[in-house]
């Protein structure tokens, strides 16, 4: 008998598939039925090919969305809704931008005044173990607000949310952070090393971190920039300032090593606020 491959044999083979029939079951039940094994194969690779041709394209992959600065182009400003920020500076590899007026003086005076009575040692993320620990490359004091913690946490949380285009939920508690002379950040990436053991545990809530904003509060007399390494970059701190910079993944090839150079004079205080990929939950 010839065996032909009919429309109705190449539908119902689609029918199969679709219903979730594993290929090895469709070709016993056709085998069953008589059909030689050649001309089976056949028509289930010709059925199933013509399907999926005739499908529609997948839709262009949209690359995830990402922090990022909510500057209109050629603007040298963001409306960040109950302030006008400035855009002093951007680079695109590291994605970063410099920051004036991001906060009000009287608001760095307050920071640093509710944080000063809760300073520690800072203690740093430890991926290899997903506990804190204290860590020399650290000397800085530091403490942490709970998300929303006072009216102007909330304030100041819902502007830098508007700024960089982020939801408030996504954001780690504000940290701030204090430099006597001769403390410093050793150079760091803020991501978590995807290949630590502890990082899983850390990732569970709200992700890998994403971006970065590093306010200043005071500035220093001298020392103390925020430097970038890899691009030979150092901003330096100005009141009310800020330096953005996000990381599409947690990759060296963001080049957003960078760390808090040693403070020879005066004292640097900073208010950091990490913004993870999804919803933070402490
Ligand atoms: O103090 C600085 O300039 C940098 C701070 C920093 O890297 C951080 O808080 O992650
Ligand atoms: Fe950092």
């Amino acid at each position: 008998m010839s065996q032909t491959i009919t429309p109705e044999l190449r539908a119902w083979i689609v029918q199969q598939a679709q219903a979730g029939c594993r290929p090895e079951a469709v070709l016993q039940a056709m085998l069953r039925a008589g059909w030689n094994e050649d001309v089976a194969l056949a028509a289930m690779e010709q059925a199933l090919q013509d399907h999926v041709a005739s499908l529609p394209a997948a839709a262009p992959a949209r690359a995830t969305p990402r922090p990022q600065l909510a500057l209109r182009e050629g603007a040298h400003t963001i409306d960040a809704g109950d302030r006008i920020v400035q855009v002093l500076t951007t680079l695109r590899r590291p994605r970063l931008a410099v920051l004036g007026n991001v906060l009000a003086p009287e608001e760095c005076d307050a920071l640093m005044r509710l944080a000063e009575p809760r300073l520690k040692r800072s203690r740093t993320v430890q991926t290899a173990t997903g506990g804190e620990e204290l860590n020399a490359d650290r000397t800085s004091d530091g403490m942490f607000f709970r998300r929303g913690e006072t009216p102007l946490i909330q304030r100041i949380e819902a502007r830098l949310s508007r700024l960089v285009q982020w939801p408030v939920e996504n954001g780690e508690g504000l940290q701030v952070l204090r430099y006597r002379p001769g403390a410093q950040y050793k150079p760091h990436y803020d991501y978590f090393d995807p290949r630590a053991p502890g990082t899983p545990r850390i990732t569970a809530r709200g992700g890998q971190r994403v971006a970065t904003l590093v306010m200043y509060l005071s500035e220093p007399v001298r020392g103390g920039g925020t430097t970038f390494p890899d691009v030979g970059l150092e901003v330096l701190p100005q009141r009310g300032g800020a330096v953005f910079f996000a990381y599409d993944r947690p990759d060296p090839a963001t080049l957003t090593l960078h760390g808090g150079a040693p403070v020879l004079e005066g004292e640097k205080w900073v208010a950091t606020k990490w913004l993870r990929e999804t919803e933070f939950t402490p």
